[in-house]
């Protein structure tokens, strides 16, 4: 069911550089209020846009929202004027990115529940997932996008991002949602994403790592590893942990991608150590 009653024009004010595509189907909204945690934290919020999935937010939850449009911002204030004036919500009229490079989102443990800018998605959920206030990500994101970060070892598209998510937590794709929910409606499909956050994980080391790693997905992960370690090291390792040389980046498991990682470091430092 879509709610096209609003009186505001959501196709003609939406900006494309900003990744505007505005949830209007009034039942993935509420699937989506119906998947969040249901604890006290309080609830972050990226791209609030006009403000429909807000609205469900701020009768349950003290919410932050952080919102790049500055005509969106005026927008939000009106239609918001009373849950701003009693604190219910906060709204910070900023790139999120930008805030991000300062502070955490929250400065108390928090969820993020989101429509998220598309073009901007994959930095946002890295983002979050080494923010240490944040506790868990219920966010829309383009289909393709959420496998990336669901899948599992085996599947095609299990990735270094999924490697990463999984090594903080649980990841679920949760459900998809076509382009008719939305205003416009984007070229794609989207899905609603969860990840619940054990631990946060930061390791720019390792992050370099997995991107050598998956380079070339459909090449074998030791020839991938080779570009940056030396290929013997490399052979030995994978079969220190019962990994063939054939074997490829989408087959090995989230762990044992931690043990590789510690072997393979513990050779570079070890060669610095010897030429040092
Ligand atoms: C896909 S729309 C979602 C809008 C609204 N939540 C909804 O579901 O209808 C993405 C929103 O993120 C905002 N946005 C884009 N880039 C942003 C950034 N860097 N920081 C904060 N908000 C941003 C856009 O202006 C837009 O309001």
């Amino acid at each position: 069911m879509i709610n096209r009653n609003a009186h505001i024009d959501s196709e003609k004010i939406a900006k494309k550089k900003f990744g505007q595509n505005f949830l209007k189907d009034e039942t993935v909204l509420h699937q989506i209020i119906e998947s969040m945690p249901n604890d006290d934290k309080p609830i972050v919020e990226i791209g609030p846009g006009l403000g429909d999935l807000t609205r469900y937010l701020v009768e349950i939850k003290d919410v932050t929202a952080y919102e790049v449009d500055k005509d969106l911002c005026e927008h939000l204030r009106k239609r918001f004027k009373v849950a701003i004036e009693n604190g219910r919500l906060t709204l910070r009229c900023t790139d999120v990115l930008i805030h991000w490079d300062q502070e955490s989102l929250g400065d108390q443990p928090y969820h993020m529940v989101a429509n998220l800018p598309y073009y901007i998605a994959t930095n946002i959920i890295l983002r979050a997932l080494k923010d240490h206030n944040c506790q868990s990500l219920l966010v829309m994101v383009q289909k393709e996008v959420a496998e990336k970060f669901s899948a599992q070892p085996g599947q095609k598209s299990f990735s270094a991002l999924a490697v990463l998510a999984q090594s903080t937590g649980e990841v679920q794709l949760c459900f998809d949602v076509p382009p008719e929910a939305f205003v416009p409606a984007p070229k794609v499909v989207s899905s609603v994403l969860r990840i619940v956050k054990k631990k946060t994980f930061s390791d720019p080391a390792f992050e370099i790592f997995l991107k050598t790693a998956f380079a070339q997905p459909r090449k074998t992960l030791a020839k991938n590893l080779s570009s940056a370690f030396c290929k013997k090291d490399v052979v030995a390792a994978l079969d220190s942990l019962d990994l063939g040389s054939s074997v490829r980046p989408h087959e090995v498991e989230t762990s044992l991608y931690h043990h590789l990682y510690k072997i393979l470091k513990g050779d570079i430092d070890g060669r610095e150590e010897k030429s040092g």
